[in-house]
């Protein structure tokens, strides 16, 4: 197990900022730990790199637990905290060297992470003349340098321009094909392109936790329908698959199915079948935003 929480409780004097929180990750995971403002991510990622500790409970990172052994951990994790810290003033490729030296890290790494990060051509730059895109791969070069089986990124995308996320993006998921990934952030779509798991965090307390396959097959199907005149419910409700049905305006129904496949046909022939005229008609099934919002509000 590559991340392991056991009933973990983090006080923050009175504040319950983590309130008996467990999971596990699975080595290979790229896993997204979702939540608003405050909901308690960045303290779980502190406790889980050994930056503070937790107040009752247990983390483990490769099985080595953060308390008792944390430079077993340090050595096994890499992380992107929220706030990159970085010397503006020095280059690239003296940062990384500055950095390999303090950790006693072989100086072939630094060309490695240089390439893997795609910084290259800015090695020789300054880090206060680089974009907030290319800060954000010196702080995962920086954290790469010790080629740690786990990293966790403290919500690496906030603040880059759309062009910046795509590619930072890419580059998460592609270090991913190697190690174990944890990132917190609280955008869904990101989480939909990057992970391949959700853990999702509200008030301290985890709310979902599934595979995003299964969250997809979960979804509902939600088909809005405007007819000519009113059609009584029950005869909108011997619709096949039909979960419930809604009328939400005038002559709109908002019908519900159980079923992923796509109902919008049955419904036009369901219509013409029983004399019905139909006006509109949308699909417009429950994102998976919606379900955060849902969950998290
Ligand atoms: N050092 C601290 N002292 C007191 N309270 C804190 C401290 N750090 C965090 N908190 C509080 O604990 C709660 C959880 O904060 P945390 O930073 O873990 O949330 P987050 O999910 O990372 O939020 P964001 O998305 O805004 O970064 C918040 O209410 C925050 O104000």
């Amino acid at each position: 197990m590559s991340i392991e929480v056991n009933h973990l409780t983090k006080l923050y004097g009175n504040q319950k900022a983590l309130n008996n929180i467990s999971f596990k990750i699975d080595k290979g995971e790229i896993v997204g730990f979702l939540g608003p403002n405050g909901a308690g991510k960045s303290t779980m990622m502190k406790i889980l790199t050994t930056y503070i500790d937790a107040t009752e409970g247990e983390a483990k990172v490769n099985d080595f637990d953060v308390q008792k052994n944390a430079r077993d951990v340090q050595k096994r994790v890499g992380y992107l905290p929220e706030h990159n810290p970085l010397y503006l003033d020095m280059y690239v490729k003296e940062y990384l060297t500055f950095n390999a030296n303090v950790y006693k890290i072989d100086k072939d790494r630094i060309s490695d992470v240089i390439t893997l990060t795609g910084l290259t051509l800015e090695a020789h730059k300054k880090i206060g003349q680089l974009s907030k895109g290319y800060r954000q791969r010196v702080g995962l070069a920086s954290a790469l340098l010790h080629d740690p089986e786990v990293l966790i990124l403290d919500e690496p995308t906030t603040g880059l321009d759309p062009n910046q996320l795509v590619e930072i993006r890419q580059l998460i998921k592609s270090l991913g094909k190697e190690k174990t990934v944890f990132l917190s952030t609280h955008i869904m779509q990101e989480v939909e392109a990057i992970c391949d798991r959700v853990i999702i965090i509200n008030n301290g307390e985890i709310v979902a936790d599934k595979k995003l396959t299964e969250l997809k097959a979960d979804q509902q199907q939600i088909i809005e329908v405007e007819f000519d005149y009113r059609v009584e419910n029950v005869l909108l409700n011997r619709l096949k698959h039909v979960q419930s049905v809604k009328n939400t305006h005038d002559f709109i129904y908002e019908l519900t199915f159980s079923t992923k496949a796509d109902m919008r046909a049955s419904v036009f022939d369901f219509a013409h079948d029983n004399g019905l005229k139909i006006l509109q008609l949308n699909q417009k099934n429950k994102n998976l935003e919606s379900l955060f919002r849902e969950l998290t509000l």
